[in-house]
């Protein structure tokens, strides 16, 4: 084909052919992913596998472009795979419709079959998932991410580059408790309360716990009274939506909220020495005027309410939620469920009004209800093109020497930096432990059985531990009772994973993953060298720990190694800026 020799003037025949004798997974079929797709195929991988676990939403079509308005609805997996059909050449496609982090789908066995992985997934749990997988297996990762404007790609080589929990993600801000229960001044503020605190305990699970007052985080007893109160009291409200008719209900729930916590709050003269007193709600006066409202209000999005606006839509989605309660059970908040976003919306608005902060609409309250940063076509395809042209260096003689870590943001001159990856950190909970894979051939194996098998291939002593998931100890040198019960009953499962630490701590700790393999006959681990001390733990894998300042310029000068030794700490904004400035040397 035509295209294909250009290709390979530019790969180069050797480039072009593995390549095509290539298997590569892409897990996620959203934005950046419906550009990867095309970009891999355009590249002639040989067989590109297609995860996704969604349907298609028309909010997606202004950007993920491979999907049309017929196919709302439909798997956002199968549908990119059957829309790159016509070009799609002699490569093999393979969707698959299901969550990536699914062990019965999607066993380690499975994802061994592919050379490269490239993610190009929205959230931190599925990503650090297949970072973990990636590790097991020891295969490249592609990883891509943007947030509006600003977008990264990192290729991962397991055990040699930074892996994707090598450094802190940053999370949502949270705010002081108290600034949310009892003093908001942002419209932010009264929608952290609406989603977080209100919606959540009149439609959420019942918490079992107590609420400790120490949680509260203020000294304030007549505040910390208030808020007990007001605790209790919606907790009794809750019990009533059941039992209750709609008219009670909503009354209830209108009276307490917004007239009786606020005339309680507003007796605090110690909350309202430098701020405005909040004035409860005249609901009398308010709910008199809805009769005479469109109840089209509810679907102008774009419009900021009126109070009585305000009310009407809190009327209404309470009814509306009162009855999915009663048929459902408990509720969660989702951006796009009309019903929990109206009344976030509404009672987010008329604590606003109370407060004397300023209102959002429906569309804009959306956005900070659901942490959006409107996401920007051009960025996913920047990255996506980022992303597909990293993986060449897989096939290169030095592919970490010729990785770059590729970063693009709005500062000026600096719209797309890069940077060669980093060495991993060595207190990485991923990546800074050995990984290896146990295979069984079935669930009948007693647990004793792996144990004498750890104790023999890795050289460990009696003294090991021996913890499963998250944090289930099933065996230490004072609790053997497990060793004889077979992994089926203590419901050990395939997708298991095993951390083996040294409780004298001679030995590294390991993770290993448990796959049944019928066909084998017996136990087998992967052959792992687990170090013994006096190599500590730190210094296995660390080679400069420093720096800040001229110290770091030197550094980056000579050899471009940074390790930070604060590696649990995010790096600060002028540190990443730093690396990447002095980086930029062979910007883009
Ligand atoms: N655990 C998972 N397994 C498989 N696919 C996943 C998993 N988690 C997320 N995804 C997919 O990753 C893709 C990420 O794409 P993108 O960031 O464009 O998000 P989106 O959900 O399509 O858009 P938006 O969040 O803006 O509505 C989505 O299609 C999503 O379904
Ligand atoms: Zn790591």
């Amino acid at each position: 084909m035509a295209r294909d020799i250009q290709l390979i003037r530019i790969l180069g025949e050797e480039t072009y052919n593995k390549i095509t004798n290539s298997k590569v997974l892409l897990v996620g079929a959203g934005g950046i992913g419906c550009e990867l797709l095309k970009d891999l195929l355009l590249m002639r991988y040989g067989e590109i596998h297609v995860a996704d676990l969604d349907t298609i939403d028309l909010s997606n079509l202004n950007r993920q472009f491979l999907f049309r308005q017929k196919d709302i609805k439909k798997s956002k997996a199968n549908t990119a795979v059957a829309a790159v059909a016509l070009f799609k050449g002699d490569t093999k496609l393979e969707p698959h419709h299901g969550n990536i982090m699914d062990v019965s789908q999607f066993p380690l066995s499975w994802f061994r079959q592919f050379d490269i992985i490239f993610n190009a997934l929205d959230n931190l749990e599925a990503r650090v998932y297949v970072n973990r997988m990636a590790l097991f297996i020891n295969k490249p990762l592609i990883e891509s991410g943007t947030t509006g404007l600003k977008g990264q790609v990192q290729p991962i080589y397991p055990y040699l580059t930074e892996c994707f929990e090598c450094t802190a993600k940053e999370t949502p801000k949270t705010f002081p408790i108290c600034t949310i229960r009892s003093t908001p001044s942002k419209p932010i503020h009264c929608i952290t309360w609406a989603k977080n605190f209100l919606f959540a305990q009149l439609f959420g699970e019942e918490s079992e716990e107590e609420l400790n007052p120490a949680d509260l985080e203020t000294d304030d007893a007549q505040e910390i009274e208030a808020l007990l109160k007001e605790t209790n009291e919606l907790l009794a409200l809750k019990k009533l939506i059941k039992d209750d008719s709609a008219e009670d209900f909503i009354d209830s729930v209108v009276e307490k909220i917004f007239v009786e916590d606020i005339v309680r709050l507003s007796k605090i003269d110690t909350l309202w020495k430098s701020r405005q007193k909040p004035v409860p709600l005249d609901y009398g006066l308010y709910s008199k005027k809805l009769k005479e409202l469109p109840p089209s209000v509810i679907s102008d999005d774009q419009k900021i309410w009126t109070t009585e606006e305000n009310l009407l839509v809190l009327v209404d989605s309470l009814k509306r939620l009162q009855a999915r309660y009663k048929s459902e059970g408990v509720l969660d908040f989702d951006k796009d469920d009309k019903d929990t976003l109206d009344f976030v919306v509404a009672a987010a608005n008329l604590r606003s009004f109370i407060f004397g902060i300023e209102t959002k609409s429906e569309f804009e309250t959306k956005q900070i209800a659901g942490n959006i940063i409107p996401a920007v076509a051009t960025t996913n395809a920047i990255m996506a093109g980022f992303s597909s042209l990293q993986s060449l260096n897989v096939f290169s003689d030095d592919p970490v020497g010729n990785s770059r870590l590729i970063y693009d943001s709005e500062y000026i001159n600096k719209f797309v930096t890069q940077c060669p990856p980093l060495p991993g950190n060595p207190n990485c909970k991923a990546c800074g432990i050995q990984r290896g894979i146990i295979t069984v051939p079935s669930l009948d194996i007693q647990l004793g059985e792996i144990h004498k098998q750890l104790l023999k291939k890795y050289g460990y002593s009696d003294d090991v531990s021996i913890v499963v998931g998250n944090n289930r100890l099933v065996y230490d040198y004072d609790f053997e009772d497990n060793l004889t019960s077979s992994l089926k009953d203590l419901t050990i499962g395939d997708g298991s994973i095993f951390f083996i630490g040294d409780s004298d701590d001679e030995l590294q700790d390991i993770e290993l993953y448990l796959e049944v393999a019928p066909k084998e006959t017996e136990i087998a681990l992967t052959d792992i060298t687990i170090k013994k001390k006096p190599v500590k733990k730190e210094e296995s894998k660390a080679e400069v720990t420093i720096q800040d300042g001229d110290q770091m310029e030197e550094i980056l000068d000579e050899d471009e190694i940074l390790i930070i030794d604060e590696p649990t700490e995010k790096r600060p904004l002028e540190v990443e800026e730093e690396i990447h400035s002095k980086r930029k040397k062979s910007s883009i």
